[in-house]
């Protein structure tokens, strides 16, 4: 058993592989959202929400919050898993839209995750033809980087997960460790 784990929550597959390359590369137990328990904290000394952007919305975050009061001794870090490029503006708001008032100083990375159409539900992909449909309508300078990944990877399949993007968790993992 490590001191380290991963709480995932991934629909189409991409968080989960990062949760994968946590457990594989770095000795990270792993454990889906649905099937953590309080209880398991205190055997971790550093704990890892990991969860796909949707809508802006980091998922799973819930679970890390209803959580955080037993975790203070802990190194906590989020790992969040989006269509969009590396781009620190888009970190940026993704983490000022997620982490407010206690929350606000937990640190926040992210990788690139996937793309497939095919694999999403009927809902998700209505909701995708939706908005790319919108975002179409705008200037192409004014994208912002998800609006921008949605209209070029739109009718392909895309897998975009690296473990380059897993490097700056681990440092900062390392550096916080006593
Ligand atoms: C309905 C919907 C909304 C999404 N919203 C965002 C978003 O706001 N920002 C982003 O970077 N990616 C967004 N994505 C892309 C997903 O975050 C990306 O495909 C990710 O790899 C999904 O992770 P998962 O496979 O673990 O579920 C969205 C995808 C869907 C289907």
């Amino acid at each position: 058993m490590s001191n380290q784990l991963v709480i995932y929550k991934s629909k189409y597959g991409a968080t989960e592989k990062y949760a994968k390359m946590l457990s594989e590369l770095y000795d990270f137990d792993m454990v889906k959202v649905s099937d953590f328990r309080t209880s398991m904290i205190q055997h971790y000394d550093v704990i890892v929400l990991a969860g796909a952007v949707y809508a802006s919305g980091i998922s799973g975050l819930k679970v890390l919050q209803k959580n955080y009061s037993d975790m203070k001794d802990k190194i906590v870090a989020i790992f969040c898993v989006g269509a969009s490029p590396y781009d620190e503006k888009a970190i940026l708001q993704i983490k000022n839209h997620n982490l407010k008032g206690q929350y606000s100083d937990l640190p926040l990375f992210y990788g690139r995750g996937a793309w497939n159409e095919d694999k999403m539900s009927f809902k998700d992909r209505t909701l995708c033809k939706m908005l790319k449909k919108v975002v179409a309508k705008k200037d192409p300078a004014a994208y912002e980087p998800w609006e921008e990944a949605l209209i070029s990877a739109f009718g392909k399949q895309h897998d975009w997960t690296d473990e380059c993007y897993l490097k700056p968790l681990i440092a900062y993992i390392q550096t916080n460790k006593k």
